[in-house]
């Protein structure tokens, strides 16, 4: 099956293209700027076509929170339009679209996890932009899973836990906000959850489970005590470490406001794919270890 993914250095992209390379069953093709480019409408069908998808994930975004707040217009351009065309040439070519979205659809003023049937609220335009791009791409292909995943993290790219580990080598106290909680999301396993996925859409025949779903890692933590495990693993393979005093997200403001209950709930998924992350703890330990094993060999 060939899976084609927008975005080309983005995490998840990333993660899916070297998933796909250990696998025999799929061939994963990037397609990313200039040749689509989110911002310009006019690139994606045609992209998209030329590099002729059996399904496509869509995994390009405008993802930089704070600076969203100031840009309004290119996050919507991007996040929902741009989405929405990815949906409609999906659909013009007759295949299907795994689109990922994001927790800050959510308010994160309940008390619960949120489950795919929970309203939603979104408090930054990241979150609104995310949001008007779920119903842009339900609108144009109804043969589609919107995939809601938070907090990711990898190897690649920008994400907390290479932030962390940066800021580590040059400071030995850090102050991370410790009342907004959620779940940890490894790039690597979303990608195995999208595998997941194809192969599961390949012998549903008609009756393949589409929609909205919750994916993140298993189990929940806080920024703060996250920060705290990177650093503990960190520690044991003698890479940076730091004392991480917790803070509230008053004594940390941000241009953005961000969910203080960001926790997704999961059990949609699981059902009907039989498949959940591992816990956030083991995926950070892998990530970290791959991060101080290359830290000296390859820049990224
Ligand atoms: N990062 C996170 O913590 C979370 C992400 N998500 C969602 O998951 C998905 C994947 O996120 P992630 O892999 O972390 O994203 P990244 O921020 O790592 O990468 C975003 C990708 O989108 C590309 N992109 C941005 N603007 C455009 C554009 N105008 N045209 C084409 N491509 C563009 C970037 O390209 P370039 O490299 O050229 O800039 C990059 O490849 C996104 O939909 C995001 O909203 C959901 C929850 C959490
Ligand atoms: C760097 C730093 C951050 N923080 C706080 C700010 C924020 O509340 C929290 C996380 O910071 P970040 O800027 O890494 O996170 P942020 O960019 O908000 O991450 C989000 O990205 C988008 C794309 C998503 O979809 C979300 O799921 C989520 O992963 O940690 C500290 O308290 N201390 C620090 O030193
Ligand atoms: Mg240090």
């Amino acid at each position: 099956m060939r899976i084609v993914v927008t975005g080309k250095d983005g995490q998840v992209a990333r993660a899916l293209i070297a998933a796909g390379a250990r696998s025999d069953a799929v061939e994963i093709v990037a397609v990313g700027r200039p040749e689509l480019d989110l911002a310009r409408p006019e690139t994606i069908g045609p992209a998209i076509a030329a590099a002729r998808p059996d399904l496509v994930v869509s995994a390009a975004a405008y993802t930089a929170v704070d600076q969203a707040e100031d840009e309004p217009d290119q996050a919507f351009l991007i996040n929902e339009k741009g989405a929405g065309e990815v949906a409609q040439a999906a659909r013009e070519l007759g295949v299907p679209i795994i689109h990922l979205s994001t927790d800050y659809v959510f308010s994160g003023d309940g008390a619960e996890p949120y489950d795919e049937a929970m309203p939603t609220g979104p408090k930054s335009v990241y979150g609104a932009s995310k949001l008007a791009g779920e119903e842009a791409v339900a609108a144009a292909n109804p043969n589609h899973l919107i995939l809601r995943v938070a907090w990711v993290y990898s190897p690649y790219g920008k994400n907390f836990v290479k932030t962390m580990l940066r800021l580590a080598e040059s400071r030995d106290q850090l102050s991370v906000v410790d009342d907004q909680i959620g779940n940890p999301t490894s790039a690597e396993d979303i990608a195995e959850a999208i595998l997941a996925i194809a192969r599961h859409w390949q012998t549903a025949g008609a009756a393949r489970p589409n929609g909205l779903y919750h994916f993140v890692g298993s189990g929940e933590t806080s920024w703060c005590r996250l920060a705290r495990e990177i650093f503990r693993v960190s520690g044991a393979l003698s890479g940076p470490t730091a004392e991480v005093a917790a803070i509230t997200t008053a004594e940390f403001p941000t241009k953005a406001a961000r969910p203080k209950n960001s926790r997704l709930d999961c059990r949609r998924f699981a059902t009907d794919f039989g498949h959940a992350a591992p816990p956030w703890q083991e995926s950070v330990a892998r990530v970290v270890n791959t991060l101080l094993r290359d830290r000296d060999s390859s820049p990224s």
